[in-house]
């Protein structure tokens, strides 16, 4: 899927609503683990209950990698499932030396037919271009995470420039905003205006809104360009917003909610 394409969706769907499927066994309601795959039945269910409201599905593949060879089956499952309109990241954090960063692509580009990747910037240009060498494939790069430890590295400062802010100069050089996004974490929705100026026609993935307390409303209004530019990720606040047998009628309104929000901060496109 293309920006432009994306951009339609998001116009279509009032909406840039992306919904985290960080599926736990530990986690889902207990009458579904008596299904084949209560991991796919799980999600197909919070499919079926989501997909009106967001235009992108984010599986963390931690979730689907901790149960071996049948959670990639899982997920190779839930990817298919996916309505071919409606966006696909696979949450992979990968990057490593040219050669080996080209088979994780190939993995989640080849083998399974995801739209885009979150790749970790840390071993520099040689880790992240394999990634970028699929043309019609999107690498979306870490710049400033959600999580308490993002300050450790990340806003550590060399000539009057934090390493994220680095991160996202330097990256400008590889690729464009047509096949590169960043990750920017909800709560750091105070520097979202500065980020912004860093990369003005880039597509940010915004999680941490929800269970980690990011604030939409902020993120959206210095976070929005002119064609959107935001993807904005839940999780758990969706999926297990109940753990009963109404567990996907709970979600479906969760994801609503922010639905309707968005729909609002979009009133300038739509
Ligand atoms: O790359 C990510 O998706 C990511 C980056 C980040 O800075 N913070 C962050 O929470 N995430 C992921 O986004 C999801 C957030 O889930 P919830 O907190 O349950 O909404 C998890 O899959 C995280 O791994």
């Amino acid at each position: 899927m293309n920006r432009s394409q994306l951009f339609e969706q998001i116009k279509k769907k009032k909406s840039y609503l992306c919904v985290g499927l960080d599926t736990d066994l530990q986690k889902i309601p207990k009458h579904l683990l008596s299904a084949a795959d209560p991991v796919f039945e799980f999600n197909k269910q919070i499919i079926d209950a989501t997909h009106k409201y967001t235009v992108a599905y984010k599986p963390n593949i931690a979730f689907y990698e901790a149960l071996g060879p049948k959670g990639w089956e899982s997920l190779q499952k839930t990817l298919e499932y996916i309505p071919k309109d409606i966006f696909t990241i696979a949450d992979a954090k990968r990057g490593d030396i040219g050669n080996t960063s080209s088979l994780y692509a190939r993995a989640f580009f080849e083998q399974m037919n995801f739209d885009s990747i979150t790749v970790a910037p840390y071993m520099g240009e040689d880790s992240v271009k394999p990634f970028l060498d699929f043309k019609n494939k999107w690498v979306i790069l870490l710049a400033h995470t959600s999580n308490p430890g993002s300050s450790d590295f990340q806003l550590f400062e060399s000539n009057g420039r934090k390493l994220y802010e680095e991160v996202i100069r330097k990256s400008q050089q590889w690729s464009t905003p047509d096949q590169l996004m960043y990750v920017v974490g909800a709560t750091q929705a105070e520097k979202m205006q500065s980020i912004r100026a860093l990369a003005p026609d880039h597509f940010f993935l915004v999680p941490g809104i929800g269970a980690q307390g990011g604030d939409l409303e902020m993120v959206s209004k210095f976070g929005m360009n002119d064609h959107c530019g935001l993807l904005v990720n839940s999780a758990r606040a969706i999926i297990y917003a109940s753990a009963e047998k109404d567990f996907s009628k709970r979600a479906s309104e969760e994801a609503a909610k922010v639905q309707q929000s968005m729909e609002i901060y979009l009133h300038a496109f739509t």
